[in-house]
Formats: C-alpha cells, sequence, structure tokens
C-alpha cells in the first residue's frame, strides 16, 4: 500500500507495533511468530523492550519484519549507566528507533533539545528516527495544536542532515493514547498535511514527500484502514492493540487487502 504525490515516488506505508513496558518473553515470542514468513504490502516493524530486541532478531529469520527500539541514548558513549547508543542498537540489528514519545517527554523529561540530538545520532548511524510529536488535550481544546506541532519540528529537526538516511514522524495526540478514542480520520489528515507542509518549508519538497508520517493513538482494527485512506497518513504506529498478535496481524493484513 502506497500514498503519493503525482510528483514523487509513491510512500510504502510503514506499521510498528510499539510494546512499551508491557508482556513478557512468551507474549514477544508469540507475536514475532505470528508475522514471521508472512508477507505484507506494507512494512512492519516491532519495538520491543531494550533486552528482548536480541531475541526478536534471532526469531525473525529473513522475515522482512523490521525491529525497533523505543528509545535511543543522546550519548554516543561514555559514562551514562542505563543509556544505550544509535551505535549499538545499529550494530545488534535495529533498523529504527522511537524518539520522543509523549510518555518520555512527560515521565522522563525528554524535551525538543535532547530529540534533536538523538535524531541526528540516529540518522548518523544509519537508524530510521521516528519522531513522535503531538499536542495534549488542553493543548487542543486551546486551539494550540499546530503551534505545538510546529514547534516540535522546528526545534527537533534542527539542523539535521537530510542528504543520507530516512526520517519518520508519528503524530500521537496525547489525548488519543490509550484513551481508545483516535483522531478522527478527516482531523489527523487536517494535521499530518500541516506536518507536511513544515517538513517542506524547512528541508524542501523532495524530502518531504519521502518523509513517512506515521499516526498513532487508540489505532486498531477497526480503524486502521480508514486512517490509512488519508493522503498524508503513511504508516501507523500501534501500542495496545499491537500487544494481541491476532489483533496486530489483522491490522497489517487489513491494510495488505486494500
Ligand atoms: O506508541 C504508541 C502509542 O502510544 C499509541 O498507543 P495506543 O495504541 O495504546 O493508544
Amino acid at each position: 500500500m502506497t500514498n503519493q504525490d503525482s510528483s514523487t515516488t509513491p510512500r510504502r506505508s510503514l506499521i510498528i507495533a510499539n510494546w512499551k513496558l508491557n508482556g513478557g518473553i512468551d507474549l514477544m515470542c508469540n507475536s514475532i511468530a505470528s508475522l514471521v514468513g508472512k508477507e505484507f504490502d506494507t512494512d512492519i516493524a516491532v519495538c520491543p523492550p531494550y533486552i528482548y530486541i536480541r531475541d526478536m532478531l534471532s526469531l525473525l529469520h529473513h522475515s522482512e519484519v523490521k525491529i525497533g527500539s523505543q528509545n535511543v541514548s543522546k550519548f554516543e558513549s561514555g559514562a551514562y549507566t542505563g543509556e544505550t547508543s544509535a551505535e549499538m542498537l545499529k550494530k545488534v540489528g535495529c533498523s529504527l528507533c522511537l524518539i520522543g514519545h509523549s510518555e518520555r517527554r512527560q515521565m522522563f523529561r525528554e524535551n525538543n533539545i535532547s530529540c534533536n540530538i538523538k535524531v541526528k545520532n540516529a540518522l548518523t548511524h544509519g537508524l530510521i528516527p521516528v519522531l513522535c510529536i503531538g499536542e495534549n488535550l488542553e493543548e487542543k481544546d486551546a486551539g494550540i495544536t499546530k503551534d505545538i506541532i510546529f514547534r516540535q519540528l522546528d526545534e527537533g529537526l534542527n539542523a539535521i542532515d537530510t542528504t543520507t538516511g530516512e526520517l519518520c514522524v508519528a503524530y500521537e495526540p496525547i489525548w488519543a493514547i490509550g484513551t481508545g478514542k483516535s483522531a478522527v480520520p478527516d482531523e489527523a489528515q487536517s494535521v499530518h498535511k500541516f506536518i507536511r507542509e513544515c517538513i517542506t518549508e524547512k528541508f524542501g519538497n523532495d524530502f518531504a514527500q519521502r518523509t513517512r508520517i506515521l499516526y498513532g493513538g487508540s489505532v486498531s482494527r477497526e480503524n486502521a484502514c480508514e486512517l490509512l485512506d488519508k493522503a498524508d497518513i503513511d504508516g501507523l504506529l500501534v501500542g495496545g492493540a499491537s500487544l494481541d498478535p491476532a489483533h496486530f496481524l489483522q491490522i497489517c493484513t487489513q491494510c495488505e487487502l486494500k
């Protein structure tokens, strides 16, 4: 499945499972097993907790499913207890990393500046950074969603190298995460369009058309296709629904059928 601007190469959809701090090794093995051996029209990636990354990679064999991390250090190396660098993640076999998920911004004091360093580190080491952005309910109600998004992009993507590598942005309205209240597709599309306009203004049309913009926030098999139908929604970042292997597979398969 692809989205496209008539003047550029189509964007292949990307569906990412973010398992957060959930599940145990058994659930994770079952989830990966349900994806291995299948062919998808979309790119599929799974982000397990760090400690399970190697296990998941070893189960993938020659599958096209990619593994990503849920975070990455802003440091390259040194005395930073508990951190994991972009270089380490790349060397172990990760393809992408989530950066600035709202849970990390809210609970671990991440901000646009630290996210910017992480995005640059990821690009330097050949990981695809998935920069997560989005407004909270108060900001939505105050009508300042686009101001928040603009700032997160402007600071989070400041001076990145767009000549090599790939960037993804995940729009995750905080009020939609884990609440069962997804943004309605038209509402999400309008923000995604704005995100692409911001990236166009900052880096030019070519790069903006190559950048995949994912939606996250209460995605399920019920709303996945309708969201992916929108012109600027190039993929999904799935939390809760990805913990049920059959449910996640249905999301991936439905998209394949469209
Ligand atoms: O990274 C995933 C998002 O936080 C969405 O989570 P959710 O699908 O449980 O709402």
